[in-house]
């Protein structure tokens, strides 16, 4: 019996929970600081917060952060992994993943997504659905790939950025880390540290 505890119970979270299910756990529970006044995640139960999950961490198989900001998806990663959690990397059966790419503990790969070749990702990386990596890509830690966004060869992300849904990034750019690319942007030049950009091609904002 593989049971599988999400920290953070959220849209983002149900996805993970959904996933989790295709990939084969057979229970999926949640935690969320609103508990217990929240008690429910969609089909799914909140059971305890923050405290009760590193309480009760022997008895899940398996514990992710279901939580879309990056900063705090990866905090929370931190103090699991800390705990002792066993944080898995979770991939949709229909995602395609190069077997030479790495990927760190506690991320997750979409339905639809494509990581190509010698890709590195860090941890707690989101892969959104439909979202593709292309080879030699390097994403920092907590770095989001939001649905539909497309990266080429090279392309460097790091750590807390967030790439918005349908962006691209041309080939053997490096994006700074908290950086945020609007939704539909095109990045085509290098973008420093912290940086809000958008548009076609992506200024900054
Ligand atoms: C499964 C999931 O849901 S994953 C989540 C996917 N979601 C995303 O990818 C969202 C990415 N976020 C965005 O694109 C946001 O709009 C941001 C971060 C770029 C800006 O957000 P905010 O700071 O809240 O901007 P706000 O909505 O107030 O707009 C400010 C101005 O920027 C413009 N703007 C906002 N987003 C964009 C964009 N993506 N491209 C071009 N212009 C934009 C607005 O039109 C507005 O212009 P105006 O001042 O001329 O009226």
């Amino acid at each position: 019996m593989k049971h599988l505890a999400v920290l953070g119970a959220s849209g983002h979270g149900k996805v993970i929970a959904e996933c989790a299910e295709v990939c084969g756990w057979d229970q999926v529970s949640f935690f969320d600081d609103r508990w217990p006044a929240l008690a429910v995640n969609g089909h799914w139960p909140v059971i305890g917060g923050t405290k009760e999950l590193i309480e009760r961490l022997a008895e899940f198989q398996g514990v992710l952060v279901g939580i879309g900001n990056n900063v705090i998806r990866l905090t929370k990663l931190q103090q699991l992994l800390n705990a002792g959690a066993h944080v898995p990397v979770l991939q949709h059966p229909s995602a395609n993943i190069s077997r030479y790419a790495r990927i760190g503990a506690g991320s997750v790969i979409f339905a639809g997504a494509v990581i190509n070749a010698d890709s590195e990702l860090g941890q707690g990386v989101i892969v959104n659905t439909g979202a593709t990596v292309d080879h030699d890509c390097v994403l920092g830690d907590g770095v989001h790939i939001s649905p539909g966004a497309n990266l080429a060869g090279g392309v460097v992300v790091a750590a807390r950025s967030w790439v918005g849904i349908g962006a691209s990034v041309r080939q053997l750019v490096r994006i700074g880390s908290d950086v945020v690319v609007g939704a539909g942007a095109a990045v085509v030049a290098d973008a420093a540290d912290g940086l809000i950009l958008v548009g076609v091609p992506a200024r900054p904002r």
